[in-house]
């Protein structure tokens, strides 16, 4: 609410999403995402390597002059206009829109901790390297989907894993949620930082609204005073669900560490958001059995 985004950039994005993916496959099929370039469409994508039931489609920031933006984001990939007329113009303004918000919200969470406004600012400016994910959750009818409260996913049988999105916390800073208002399907898992077992709880959407989904990388600058909720999405059962996250992340520069206004205990050390972008990006592209790359991997221990 009181986002500040005009209602027709809005509805005119989701006019777009839609029709994006309604395109024939092969023309989708185009702009494909490859090991190489990140950007576009795909029907494939792996979190926590169980297959999520979706199709996407990923744009992001553009800095030409930035070679190392190159070789981790790649390029993005747009349809033909003469098969999408106006795609472009709507998406890159609903992505500046964001960027607004998500940067009005960084200097309200620095202000909220004792900080100065831009205390965080050099991490993000010009150069963040957010981008804007379109979603689309079919409708998969005929088998019980999923089962709660599973503390370790790969416990998880076969029909269980067929998640919209399986568990995961999101890596960059803050997520700027445009949810389908007809269609309720995700859930916090509010005992993440608990060591009790997960408790979903559905995330609603409220009409107008924006979710906002703060990151690790939050955690970390704030040092653990915003926590990042853990979070997933069912399989769609009886509508089709669209959705657009849009993911504020820090420049490829950034070093990531906790900013304090006292004399409180450093709980991380800092960590290159290159290199955590780098790690996260290869588990959720192929399934080596290693390990994902987590910000409790930098946690301080006595
Ligand atoms: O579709 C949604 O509501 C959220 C998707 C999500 O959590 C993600 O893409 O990180
Ligand atoms: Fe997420």
């Amino acid at each position: 609410m009181n986002h500040g985004i005009p209602q027709c950039k809005i509805d005119e994005f989701d006019r777009m999403v839609r029709a994006f993916f309604d395109l024939e496959v092969e023309k989708k099929l185009k702009i494909r995402r490859t090991e190489g370039n990140s950007r576009g469409f795909a029907h494939d994508e792996l979190t926590k390597r169980t297959p999520d039931l979706k199709e996407l489609y990923d744009y992001g920031h553009s800095n030409p002059d930035d070679p190392t933006h190159k070789c981790v984001d790649g390029i993005n990939q747009l349809p033909d206009e003469e098969d999408l007329p106006g795609f472009c113009e709507a998406i890159s303004e609903y992505y500046a829109e964001c960027s607004k918000v998500s940067a009005c919200l960084l200097r309200a969470i620095a202000k909220s901790l004792g900080l100065d406004p831009n205390a965080f600012d050099e991490s993000f400016g010009d150069t963040h390297t957010s981008y804007l994910r379109l979603n689309k959750y079919p409708v998969k009818e005929g088998v019980e989907l999923w089962s709660d409260n599973h503390s370790n996913p790969d416990e998880l049988s076969s029909n269980e894993k067929l998640l919209g999105v399986n568990r995961h916390f999101d890596a960059g800073a803050l997520t700027v949620l445009r949810q389908d208002d007809q269609v309720s399907s995700l859930q916090v898992n509010v005992n993440a930082h608990k060591s009790s077992k997960p408790h979903w709880v559905d995330v609603s959407p409220v009409k107008d609204a924006l979710t906002i989904n703060v990151g690790d990388m939050i955690q970390v600058l704030t040092n653990d005073e915003y926590k990042a909720p853990e979070h997933r999405v069912l399989a769609s059962r009886n509508k089709v669900r669209y959705s657009a996250p849009f993911f504020y992340n820090p420049s490829f520069t950034a070093k990531i560490a906790p900013q304090t206004s006292g004399e409180g205990e450093m709980k991380y050390k800092e960590l290159s958001w290159l290199h955590f972008r780098l790690s996260r990006f290869a588990g959720d592209h192929a399934d080596t059995g290693k390990k994902d790359i987590q910000i409790a991997d930098y946690r301080i221990t006595k």
